[in-house]
């Protein structure tokens, strides 16, 4: 028995998935026929590895790993074992580099721990007294070793005990707490994954011969359960294959070189449905290292470990091209409302951008549907009006742009006609030839007309065999009580996890940054509170009016159209808690808290002074936290005005004391730091900072320490969009917007928006192409600050 206490990703296969209730259908390779990937990264370049250590991990690379199904010996499958990308050894290591090895399709790490301690208790139950004790004892031995009966080869053993969260205040007992030392037992202690939502805390006592050497009561509640060899038992029997953890011994172990990797394999309980994945875990050290079967990683997951990387896509296209002529799946990509604005303008140029980086799998097609009678050409000749190119990538660019077009399929049809969607289905079928068939509808028409279209896609044109996904577009309705209205209407026909409500802002790359820059450099967490930030500023201006959408922006208006949404999204990022792990569920578990967390909004906090301007809004938001207590998050939004800009400012507080007052003149505010996010246009991060003018007397003035993106990256940056489809594709769910999160961003505007409409109130005037009402300057000095924006010298 062993505990996975440092490992690393895998990836999953590109082998195809088998049918959930026929027999393997694995498919077989030639044991010969070893597939080469160039892009995969090898063992040089992985730290912390001994030198016997990387070269038996390169010459495995080289010869490949031939694996044999169980029941069926004669099938094979060679795997080249290459480095995918360390995990941290964080406690949940064994399900983030599951996660990875099997894509996004099985979960979140936090979703992969609950089905495996619900694997291990249905399993649990079935089994009679004789084995269940047996696994009672073997986690006894692990957890809760009788140390009065012998001592085992360490020269440390550890108890594993568990405190319940509520009784932390007091001093913890032994007694109190739970011994794992049982099967029960043992499923408290696999839940725990490190987050302030477990329902206990692991003490760890350290003993020695000699008696009690350390106890870590892990006060802070970090510390997660590793995962051990039954829940890689679990996992196999979960996901219907094989585990290999492949451990790398040192000089340390007394092994030589030939001998220095070991294979343990863990075998599902049931009967085998895919081919196995391989976890490595080094024996020595702290460096997790990869082993990724050959060939086996999705296109799709290569290419979202790229994308979350930040590295090109010109990576991805290398890391995905190799494998995905033998995926046996197809994707079907409807965009409903095809005929419409936002499907010329936005979904086919993303659709196309990722056929041209080959971010999409081998077979898939795309059809538009709408009510406008059009031939597929006419679809096609509408389509290549928008289709571009990237600057950078103009290579063929005409050829690819027909390769896909001649994928673009056309279906004119009403949007409440079940037999109009059936139609459809015939014809997805037709090009779906029998694969297995995952489907997206993609709902880009107007509001009152979603429910009507997922009834008749979910009840005509459903995948029978594989998903079906919906991505819906704002606005979710107009209010707490008619979003609420919208999503119990769509869960007639789907299930949460099938919905993707699209806030194209979470696709933007430097909103995507938030979280890189917060939480993996070192100098903004500790600076990122109320006790460094004065304020927090959110600011989205267009230099145009409503322009064509003038009657949907009329029954909106800029507080539904942008505040309650994209602007809410990106502050619920900015001052989101730090989340367990990168999963979907634990990054928009911290999202909801800090929504539910914001103080309600009132009138007088608003501009201009109590009145709404349907095209300008300016707002301030509180967080009723102990992070956030007493800071602004100023929010301003308006079309029509002098410049197109979203940035997120950050005014830190006056430096107490500061040596150089004197320097700056009367205002202190005029050396406020303040870190800038331009999301758009021009993407930058700069810190504005105070410094001495070069020469010999003693001038300060202010200076960026500045990050261009034109001018550090040379790659263009993909469109929101595009991220997102890919995502929607690849079922990752972190930047679409759950139902909670959803209620609670309504919650917050609701009441506003009410009192607005009910009062009926004037709106402040702007002239076309002014930079703001006057009122968002009383806005602000009524909270003591300055807009970072507004400041003339900007
Ligand atoms: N355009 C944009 O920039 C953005 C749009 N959105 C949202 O995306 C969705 C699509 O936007 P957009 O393309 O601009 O919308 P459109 O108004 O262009 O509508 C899309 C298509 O829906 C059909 N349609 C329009 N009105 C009706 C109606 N009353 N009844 C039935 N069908 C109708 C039309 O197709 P046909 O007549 O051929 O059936 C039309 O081509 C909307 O929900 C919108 O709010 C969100 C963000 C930005
Ligand atoms: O959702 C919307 O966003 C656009 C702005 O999007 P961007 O990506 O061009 O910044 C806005 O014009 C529109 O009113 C709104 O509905």
């Amino acid at each position: 028995m062993g505990k996975l206490i440092c490992d690393s990703t895998t990836s999953s296969p590109v082998i195809p998935w088998r049918e959930p209730t026929s027999s393997p259908s694995i498919d077989l390779m030639d044991p010969g026929d070893l597939v080469d990937q160039s892009s995969a990264a090898t063992w040089e370049k992985v730290s912390g590895l001994e030198d016997q250590q990387r070269r038996s991990l390169l010459r495995l690379h080289d010869k490949g790993v031939l694996w044999k199904h169980p029941g069926d010996r004669s099938h094979a499958v060679v795997f080249r074992l290459s480095h995918g990308g360390d995990v941290e050894a964080d406690g949940n290591c064994l399900f983030t580099a599951s996660q990875r090895a099997m894509g996004a399709k099985v979960g979140g790490a936090g979703e992969l721990r609950r089905r495996t301690v619900r694997r291990f208790l249905e399993d649990l139950r079935s089994v009679g007294e004789e084995e269940r004790k047996a696994i009672d004892a073997a986690i006894r031995h692990m957890y809760f070793p009788d140390l009065r009966s012998g001592w085992g080869v360490h020269v440390v053993q550890e108890v594993k005990l568990l405190a319940n969260k509520q009784d932390r205040e007091e001093s913890i007992y032994k007694e109190r707490c739970i011994a794992v030392d049982d099967g029960s037992s043992w499923a408290k202690y696999m839940s725990i994954s490190g987050s302030p939502v477990d329902l206990h805390d692991i003490i760890t006592l350290q003993y020695t011969e000699d008696g009690l050497l350390t106890v870590d009561e892990n006060r802070e509640g970090h510390a997660a359960a590793f995962g051990d060899d039954i829940a890689l038992e679990c996992l196999a029997t979960e996901f219907k294959r094989e585990i290999y953890v492949v451990q790398a011994h040192g000089s340390d172990a007394m092994v030589d070189e030939d001998n220095c990797i070991f294979f343990l394999p863990h075998r599902p309980r049931s009967q085998i449905c895919d081919p196995p994945f391989f976890l490595f875990m080094k024996g020595t050290g702290a460096v997790a290292g990869t082993v990724a079967p050959s060939g086996n990683e999705s296109p799709l997951q290569r290419l979202k470990d790229v994308l979350l990387s930040g590295t090109s896509l010109e990576e991805c296209k290398d890391a995905a091209r190799f494998d995905i002529s033998k995926d046996n799946s197809t994707v079907s990509i409807t965009v409903v409302g095809a005929s419409g604005d936002l499907a010329k303008k936005k979904i086919f140029p993303a659709l196309f951008a990722l056929y041209y980086e080959d971010c999409l799998p081998e077979h898939f097609t795309i059809f538009g549907y709408a009510r406008s009678k059009m031939t597929d050409a006419e679809l096609r000749n509408m389509v290549s009006q928008t289709l571009t190119c990237r600057i950078d990538k103009r290579e063929n660019c005409t050829e690819k742009m027909e390769l896909f077009l001649k994928r673009c399929f056309y279906h004119s049809g009403q949007y409440d006609s079940l037999d109009n969607f059936a139609e459809l289905d015939k014809k997805l079928k037709e090009h779906e030839d029998g694969r297995v068939s995952n489907r997206i509808f993609y709902l880009s028409i107007p509001p009152n007309i979603f429910v009507d279209a997922v009834k008749c896609a979910s009840l005509s044109a459903s995948s029978a065999n594989g998903w079906t996904r919906v991505i819906v577009e704002k606005p979710f309705g107009r209010d707490s009580e008619s979003s609420a209205a919208l999503t119990k209407d769509l869960k007639q026909y789907l299930e949460e996890d099938q919905i993707f409500r699209i806030d194209h802002y979470l696709g933007k790359e430097l909103v995507e940054n938030l979280s890189v820059l917060r939480f993996s450099n070192l100098i903004f967490e500790p600076l990122w509170s109320r006790q460094y930030i004065r304020s927090v500023q959110l600011i989205f201006s267009e230099d145009f009016g409503t322009e064509g959408r003038g009657g949907y922006f009329d029954h909106y208006g800029i507080i539904r159209d942008i505040m309650q949404n994209h602007l809410l999204q990106i502050l619920a990022l900015f001052a989101m808690e730090t989340p367990v792990s990168l999963d979907a569920e634990d990054i928009r578990n911290e999202k909801v808290k800090v929504l539910r967390s914001m103080r309600p909004l009132k009138l007088e906090d608003t501009v201009p002074q109590g009145s709404l301007t349907p095209t300008f809004a300016a707002a301030a938001l509180f967080i009723d936290n102990a992070r956030w207590e007493g800071v602004p998050f100023l929010m301003k939004a308006g079309k029509a005005l002098h410049d197109k800009r979203t940035e997120i400012r950050v005014q830190f507080r006056h430096v107490p004391g500061n040596l150089y007052k004197r320097n700056f003149g009367p205002d202190l505010d005029d050396a406020t730091n303040e870190l800038v996010i331009r999301v758009q246009p021009d993407e930058a991060i700069y810190l504005t900072i105070n410094n001495k003018v070069p020469g010999l007397g003693m001038k300060l003035d202010r200076s960026n320490l500045n990050l261009l993106y034109a001018a550090r990256y040379s790659k263009e940056i993909p469109d929101a969009y595009e991220r997102l489809l890919l995502d929607a594709i690849e079922g990752e769910r972190r930047l679409f917007i759950r139902s909670d999160e959803l209620d609670a961003a309504w919650a917050l505007f609701t009441p506003l928006l009410k009192e607005l409409e009910e009062k009926n109130i004037i709106p402040e005037y702007y002239p076309y192409g002014s930079r703001s009402p006057v009122g968002v300057h009383y806005l602000a000095a009524r909270h003591n600050v300055k807009w970072g924006d507004l400041d003339l010298e900007q």
